[in-house]
């Protein structure tokens, strides 16, 4: 399949090395030093399932040069999607499936703004992984996993394909019964520990270890849950029991990306996170003391990184 990986950064860069490695002609979209090095010496994945090196059909940071992709998967982060659909606005047709993998349940109905909505896929990921030097992807946690369908949830021809080009590059992958609410489980987890591990700055360990910040996740997830199901989205407490066995069970030293990101003073996905929570219960009339709360406290960082980023 022709692929384009837009964004070969964590997750683009490790996925898009396996569907090049199995044959997949896989152009590649990067920037600045990442993509320097990508040219001259291909993208090296160093991962606790094997290392490999591939050379991709193409790698650019101009859009306009790549040869007409059948599947697009988008490995920006969710902050950086309205950006991304509006350059790939340029170069989509009528044939071309565009699979977001962010975490995020606003990256649809962002891409919907600018793109026609025939185009896109539901998606997500399970990795732990990240750009750990210029042309190089490290993958250190998780079975790397892949779920993904239609937006109305059927088994069409065509995710059917992905299915196959998935599983042939030996990607663990998933069409669920219902990809929106995959989208929002995973969403529920992620932002349950994300932000508040970015205010507090310690791990996962020593988040369990206090009874108020346990308290806090949980609150924050039936806030969550609550939006969730004013949106029409059917998570429910199963779901939350779910989501803590994982928060529960999870290395003690673990710390989510969007977590680094705060900590690092690099914009992160804050808005997209407890942000899109807080705008959503305004909206629904849906109350969110707590995800407002631990939001505004974190809002002068996000928005110090984000003129930092921009001034550089
Ligand atoms: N990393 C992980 O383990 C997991 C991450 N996720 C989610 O996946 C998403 C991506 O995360 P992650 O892979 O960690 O993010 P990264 O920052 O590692 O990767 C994003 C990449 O996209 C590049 N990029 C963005 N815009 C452009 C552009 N216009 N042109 C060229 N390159 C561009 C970035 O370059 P630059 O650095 O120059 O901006 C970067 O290399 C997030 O939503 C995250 O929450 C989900 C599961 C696990
Ligand atoms: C927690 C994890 C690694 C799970 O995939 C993740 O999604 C993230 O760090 O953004």
């Amino acid at each position: 399949m022709r692929i384009l990986i837009y964004g070969a950064g964590g997750i683009g860069g490790y996925f898009g090395g396996r569907l090049a490695q199995a044959g997949n002609s896989v152009s590649i979209i990067a920037r600045g030093k990442h993509l320097e090095a990508i040219k001259k010496n291909g993208l090296e994945v160093e991962s606790i399932n094997g290392n490999f090196t591939i050379t991709p059909s193409l790698a650019t940071d101009n859009l306009k040069e790549v040869e007409t992709p059948e599947l697009i998967i988008l490995g920006v982060k969710s902050w950086q999607i309205p950006d991304a659909a509006t350059e790939l606005k340029s170069i989509i047709n009528e044939n071309m499936m565009l699979l977001p993998l962010q975490n995020g349940a606003s990256n649809i109905e962002n891409l919907m703004k600018v793109l026609p909505e025939a185009n896109i896929l539901g998606g997500l990921c399970h990795i732990v992984s990240f750009m750990s030097a210029p042309g190089k992807i490290t993958h250190v946690g998780f079975e790397p996993k892949i779920t993904f369908g239609e937006l109305d949830n059927s088994k069409s021809t065509r995710v059917k394909k992905i299915e196959k080009v998935f599983t042939e590059a030996n990607i663990t992958n998933v069409i669920p019964d219902d990809i929106s609410l995959e989208v929002w489980k995973k969403f529920l987890f992620i932002t349950t520990i994300s932000a508040l591990g970015g205010l507090t700055r310690v791990n996962l360990g020593k988040m369990r270890e206090s009874e108020y910040l346990m308290d806090l996740m949980r609150k924050t997830a039936e806030e969550i849950k609550m939006v969730a199901n004013a949106k029409g989205i059917a998570l429910n407490d199963e779901h939350i029991k779910a989501a803590f066995e994982v928060i529960n069970k999870l290395d003690s030293k673990t710390t989510a990306s969007t977590q680094r990101d705060i900590m690092e003073g690099k914009p992160s996905e804050l808005d997209n996170f407890n942000g899109y929570i807080v705008k959503e219960g305004n909206r629904l009339g849906v109350p969110t003391p707590v995800n407002q709360f631990i939001y505004e406290c974190l809002l002068p960082m996000e928005k110090q990184a984000r003129m930092l980023a921009e001034s550089i």
